[in-house]
């Protein structure tokens, strides 16, 4: 999918939301335990129940893996149900991977060719030829991790060196990489007070924002500084959605969870005009 998919996607809809679908069989209806693939039943309920209410979808590949075999078969089939049956939905692995130039290949063909996605979320810690074998797909996007939601991040990500804290000079020198119009950003919203000096050096990219929701991020303080001119925003809730309800009416809780934020975007869109 195009930037410019995107972004008329979310002017269609009137949001930019992005549900994360971190299925943890612990936390999923127990009805949904009898079905031969309970993991993919939760999913596809979820998205028949909020397709029209957001842009994209996230299902973090951690929460598959942990299921060995069975959780990565439901991967593949939610991804093949988004495709097939939403095509104009952004799709997102948000798998956090990055390694020398052979292997990032082989995590890119993974993602962006067997399993179809329209992005994949990426560590920038290795470096330049860890993230161009990504960015060499033709209209597939790189989310590169760049201020995290995490507590953590002010470990590494906000320390100054030579000058300039690390976080800036992961945007500033991303941009110099071969294809790099290929590239988007994570910055958590827990960190929204950073995101005026980050559209300072990344004025058009497009962000995905996680930890609205259970981690206590604003989607209001999101907006203000950190919205362009075609919108740039995906706001990710994963727990705050999907697990709205852990009784039998879990997915009508999630379309209702998803209504409450697509609202309140939809209001921000029409205030700026977008
Ligand atoms: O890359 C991510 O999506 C990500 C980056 C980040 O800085 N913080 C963060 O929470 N995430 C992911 O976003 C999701 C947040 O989930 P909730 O806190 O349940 O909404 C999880 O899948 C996280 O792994």
């Amino acid at each position: 999918m195009t930037t410019n998919q995107l972004v008329e996607e979310i002017k269609n809809k009137k949001s930019f939301l992005c549900i994360g679908l971190d299925v943890d069989l612990n936390k999923i209806p127990e009805h949904l335990l009898k079905e031969e693939d309970p993991i993919f039943a939760f999913n596809k309920a979820i998205i028949d129940a909020t397709h029209h209410l957001c842009v994209a979808y996230k299902p973090n590949t951690a929460f598959y893996e942990a299921y060995g075999l069975k959780g990565w078969k439901a991967l593949g089939k939610t991804i093949n149900y988004l495709n097939e049956n939403h095509p104009e939905i952004f799709t997102i692995a948000d798998a956090k991977r990055g390694d020398i130039g052979n292997t990032s290949t082989m995590y890119a063909k993974a993602f962006f060719e067997d399993l179809a996605f329209d992005s994949v979320t990426v560590a920038p810690y290795m470096g330049k030829d860890s993230v161009e074998p990504f960015l060499a797909f033709e209209n597939k996007h790189t989310i590169l991790l760049a201020l995290t939601s995490n507590q953590g991040a002010f470990d590494f990500q906000t320390k100054t060196i030579e000058g300039k804290e690390v976080y800036k000079q992961v945007l500033e020198t991303s941009k110099t990489w071969t294809n790099s119009e290929n590239l988007m950003y994570v910055v958590g919203a827990t960190k929204a007070e950073y995101l005026a000096d980050i559209r300072n050096i990344i004025p058009n990219s497009f962000l995905l924002v996680p930890g609205v929701g259970a981690q206590g991020g604003n989607l209001q303080d999101v907006c203000k500084y950190g919205m362009n001119d075609s919108v740039g925003l995906l706001i990710n809730s994963s727990r705050g959605i999907i697990y709205a309800s852990k009784e039998t009416d879990f997915a009508q809780a999630a379309a209702q969870k998803s209504e409450e934020l697509q609202k309140e975007m939809a209001e921000i869109l029409n205030a700026a005009s977008l």
